[in-house]
């Protein structure tokens, strides 16, 4: 347990991960919160709240307070970030400034949610950073030159993709897809093509197991369980890689579209240093097989998938305490924290 540490928070959809400047990542949980319902109290949050999703009883609901990037349930998201805080440190008499991690493509609104609930964990001071911004550090790239990097964030629920240079987001677009929106079009094909209607847990094992979005050199299948559509009982179906592939071309499209208009709006000495430098894929969802190879082929632009890609926002966020100094309250981009400065 660390005492009267500044923080980074990487909040997303799928998973919290605190950071402290020189430890990296501290602390990885799921965002999931348990409560009872009758009660108001907050029975787990993190992994022990995870076990419980889809499996309560009336009384007890477990959920997952982010949806698409953004705070769903703000009482909820204060909550957990509470007790992940404090699990993560002890802050005694001295409040951690917090850094913490925001979609590029977040509103006004939302920004102010975050803030106030960083605030009610336990911050003295909040800061936002863009997570594409966040990422490129924590991806080990040199974002203080006059040189453009492209870095693809594809999380739980939202997907950003942003040109970076001097520090700062160039140009961005964040779309509500990302990992979670695959587990979901695996789903309904499914229950399309087979009538059997499975959970999100065996669609998100499913992903991770035979999921593509580049056709593999061999078509292998995997049995998959839920229940038919037509008895109610349990039944078994074979799905294969090629269906998959299938199942995912819409989320796919869509994130390759956003790619596209990023590169098209970025100035072009920008887009010939991306040429150069290649396009980095960071986030859980860029994990899924094949993205590489699929975001190269379709831009002719050299694509690799970062060390440790799930982390790398957390990662970033840690590194990036040590500017936090010279950061502005509610900051989100270090470019914009240096127009204001001059
Ligand atoms: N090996 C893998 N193959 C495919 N997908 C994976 C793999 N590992 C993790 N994922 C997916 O990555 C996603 C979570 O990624 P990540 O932790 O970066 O998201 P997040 O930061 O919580 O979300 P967001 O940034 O959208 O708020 C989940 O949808 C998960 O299923």
């Amino acid at each position: 347990m660390l005492f009267g540490r500044d923080i980074g928070i990487d909040l997303g959809t799928t998973s919290v991960l605190v950071s402290t400047r020189g430890k990296g990542v501290i602390l990885r949980e799921p965002s999931v919160v348990a409560m009872d319902k009758n009660t108001g109290r907050l029975l787990n949050v993190g992994m022990a709240a995870q076990r419980m999703l889809g499996r309560t009883p009336g009384n007890i609901v477990a959920i997952r307070p982010l949806r698409d990037g953004a705070i769903s349930d703000y009482d909820m998201t204060e909550r957990m970030l509470k007790e992940l805080v404090r699990k993560a440190i002890n802050f005694g008499l001295f409040k951690p400034r917090i850094i913490i991690s925001v979609s590029s493509g977040i509103t006004e609104v939302e920004e102010r949610a975050v803030i106030d609930a960083g605030i009610e964990a336990g911050a003295r001071k909040v800061y936002l950073m863009e997570a594409p911004l966040a990422a490129a550090v924590g991806a080990g790239i040199d974002i203080a030159k006059p040189d453009g990097h492209m870095v693809v964030d594809i999380g739980g629920g939202t997907t950003d993709a942003a040109v970076l240079s001097l520090s700062g987001v160039v140009e961005s677009e964040s779309i509500k897809a990302g990992g979670e929106a695959f587990d979901d079009a695996i789903i309904k094909y499914i229950r399309r093509k087979h009538n059997v209607l499975i959970g999100d847990s065996t669609a998100e094992e499913l992903k991770k197991s035979i999921g593509c979005v580049f056709p593999r050199s061999e078509s292998t299948s995997v049995d998959v369980k839920g229940r038919c559509l037509m008895t109610g009982l349990p039944r078994i179906v074979p799905i294969s890689t090629t269906e998959i592939l299938e199942a995912f071309e819409e989320v796919t499209e869509r994130i390759l579209e956003t790619i596209h208009r990023v590169l098209e709006s970025t100035p072009p000495e920008l887009v010939a240093d991306v040429s150069q430098n290649g396009i980095v894929l960071t986030g859980g969802g860029s994990l899924l097989w094949g993205f590489d190879k699929l975001i190269e082929t379709r831009t002719n632009i050299p694509t690799h998938i970062a060390d440790d890609a799930e982390l790398c926002v957390g990662y970033g966020i840690g590194k990036s305490l040590e500017l936090v100094n010279d950061m502005h309250e509610g900051t989100i981009n270090l470019a914009r924290r240096k127009q204001m400065k001059s």
